[in-house]
């Protein structure tokens, strides 16, 4: 898709805030600090309409950003921040699953996971649970620019073992420093749009 005109429409923060909407959804889900507002930014050729941050918990609402009024991209907050309070998790937990569950324009979830470390606990509970929900997750393996180019398929392989991952789960290493992995992405997104449309 050509991206010309985006805009940040909405920004939910409680479960009766989430839209009814007819645009159709794509999902961004991964551990805190591992680039989703990044990877939104890089796919919208945006240098910061999704904030990012070094300080993990930064993106805390869910946040629907309109493209071209055709797909609404989902920042979802991000999980597995340390300092925040078992009772914030837990809330963190309802408000997405929430929102997974009950959303009707949801075609796609990207999972994100970096590519330089085993994916935690989290990540394996996320991956089984987008499974569960009737998904398929496409892995976007982050911040491929930290790892030599000889390196990047081996990580995909010690990811696909460790997240027992099925054989019709997509795995795209990724950098929004170097852009690499874009294309092929918006190749996958463009796809689940149009049967959608
Ligand atoms: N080297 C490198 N750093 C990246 C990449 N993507 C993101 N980062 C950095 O990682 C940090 C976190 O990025 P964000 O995009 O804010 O992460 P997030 O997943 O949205 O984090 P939360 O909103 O806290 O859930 C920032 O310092 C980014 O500059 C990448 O591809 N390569
Ligand atoms: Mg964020």
């Amino acid at each position: 898709m050509k991206v010309n005109n985006v805009s940040l429409e909405r920004v939910v923060g409680r479960i009766d805030q989430l839209p009814t909407n007819e645009l159709v959804e794509i999902a961004f889900a991964g551990r805190s600090n591992v680039g989703k507002s990044s990877l939104i930014n890089t796919l919208i050729s945006r240098k910061a309409l999704a904030r990012t941050s070094g300080q993990p918990g930064k993106t805390q609402t869910i946040n629907f950003y309109n493209v071209e009024d055709k797909v609404y991209f989902v920042d979802l907050p991000g999980y597995g921040y340390a300092k925040v309070s078992k009772k914030e998790r837990d809330r963190w937990g309802n408000f997405i699953e929430t929102y997974i569950k009950s959303s009707k324009q949801l075609k796609l979830i990207l999972l994100l996971v970096d590519i330089r470390h085993k994916p935690s606990e989290q990540d394996k509970m996320m991956y089984n649970w987008i499974l569960y929900l009737g998904y398929t997750p496409l892995v976007v393996a982050t911040k491929m620019d930290k790892l030599k180019r000889s390196q990047i398929q081996k990580h995909i392989k010690i990811l696909k073992e460790e997240l027992n991952a099925t054989k019709d789960t997509v795995f795209i290493p990724f950098s929004s420093h170097t852009k690499q992995g874009k294309e092929e992405l918006w190749g996958q997104i463009d796809a689940h749009i149009e049967v959608s449309l």
